[in-house]
């Protein structure tokens, strides 16, 4: 009986999600959550976890630049699972590692309505977070070179605290990355929650949408449609791109790795834009027309990481060049535009 109508305090842990994961016959599989797993880089993500057969994985996408197509191939698998849903939102599944890419990443998407996008970076990686707290899970947040604005320091190393505008155009998406990774790390420190932060390097690849407005895809594009390369003036501002199967790996191995980052990755391989337009012209169409156009604000004007850690700490470093990887793009671009390859 209770004594004095004093609070009894129990020290009883939480009930499992199911009394079935201590039965015999369940087979405990890594249960797996993408956010954004319809888009680029995600749905990539998605095939190589779907290759292990010991991990279950579940999509919550609310396709604004990612597609179904993207995951055709595994929609009605029987460890996939895949859900239009908005992180702005909050969702309550039970899952063991949380990889967080849910956001626009292409500048004229992100900047098509900003406020939406810092709510994705801000509310989004919040209720991930909270997720995360809630089930024990590991999270990862993807975020990016933009953290590092316009770079003062040259190639970027994690220590660089950066050079960002914060009321400019691109600030809804570099400033909300750089709250969602103080998220992140308080969430750590307060909550113990395990961590992980991928600072990406421009990542190109097949399945970037056709008119994404990203360069690589950009030029790839105008150069099989025959149409002018769009170089935004000066041109001499510089990228270095890596390739999504090389980005797949090195987040893979941040994810079951010892170490929370962030940990920038990408390929240091450094191109001016007017170095990348030649490049595609002479690789996909020699006889098109390179054009200089007006550039948007706060364009970075140099980019290259500093791969050190990654190297160190993930034994990760790429291994596709762009010369290489270029051409898998286009391979897949001329099918989705039905333009075939000239004899
Ligand atoms: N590709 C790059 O070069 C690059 C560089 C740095 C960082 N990143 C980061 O990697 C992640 C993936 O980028 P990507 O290139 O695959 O872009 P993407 O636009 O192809 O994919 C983003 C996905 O997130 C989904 N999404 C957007 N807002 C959402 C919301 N509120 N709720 C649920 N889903 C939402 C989109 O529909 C899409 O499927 C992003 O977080 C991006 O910031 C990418
Ligand atoms: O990697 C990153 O960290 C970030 O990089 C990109 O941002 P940005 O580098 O500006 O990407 P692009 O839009 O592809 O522009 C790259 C450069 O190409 C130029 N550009 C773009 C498009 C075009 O048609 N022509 C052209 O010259 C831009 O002026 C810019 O200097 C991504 O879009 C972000 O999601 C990502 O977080």
């Amino acid at each position: 009986m209770a004594s004095n109508g004093s609070h009894q305090t129990t020290t009883k842990p939480p009930p499992s999600p199911s009394p079935l994961r201590n039965s015999k016959f369940f087979q405990s599989n890594m249960r797996i959550l993408v956010t954004g797993g319809a888009g680029f880089i995600g749905s990539h993500l998605v095939d190589k976890l779907m290759e292990n057969e010991k991990n279950e994985v579940i999509v919550a996408d609310n396709y604004f630049t990612g597609s179904k197509e993207n995951l055709r191939k595994w929609i009605g698998h029987p460890r996939f699972e895949l859900m239009r849903h908005d992180v702005t939102e909050t969702l309550l599944v039970e899952v063991d590692r949380i990889y967080h890419l849910a956001c626009p990443a292409s500048p004229i998407f992100y900047k098509h309505n900003p406020v939406k996008t810092i709510k994705t970076n801000v509310i989004g990686t919040l209720n991930m977070l909270g997720l995360a707290k809630r089930v024990g899970a590991r999270i990862l947040l993807t975020s990016t070179s933009e953290v590092y604005g316009d770079p003062l320091v040259h190639p970027q190393p994690e220590d660089y605290w950066g050079n960002v505008n914060p009321i400019g155009v691109r600030s809804c998406y570099d400033e909300g990355k750089r709250v969602a990774e103080t998220l992140m790390f308080d969430y750590h420190r307060q909550h113990g929650i395990e961590i992980r932060i991928a600072r990406i390097f421009n990542t190109y690849g097949p399945r970037m949408n056709i008119d994404d407005g990203r360069v690589v895809s950009n030029f790839i594009a105008q150069a099989l449609r025959g149409e002018p390369l769009t170089v935004q003036k000066p041109g001499t501002q510089t990228r270095s791109f890596c390739y999504v199967s090389d980005m797949v790996d090195g987040l893979i191995r941040l994810m079951e790795g010892g170490h929370t980052g962030p940990i920038n990755i990408g390929n240091p391989g450094e191109f001016t834009m007017i170095e990348l337009a030649e490049t595609v012209k002479e690789l996909v169409s020699p006889d098109v027309e390179i054009k200089m156009v007006e550039n948007t604000p706060d364009d970075p004007r140099q980019r290259k990481p500093d791969i050190t850690k990654a190297k160190e700490l993930l034994k990760w470093e790429p291994k596709v060049t762009l010369r290489e990887g270029l051409p898998l793009m286009e391979e897949d671009f001329r099918s989705r535009l039905g333009v075939a390859k000239k004899k």
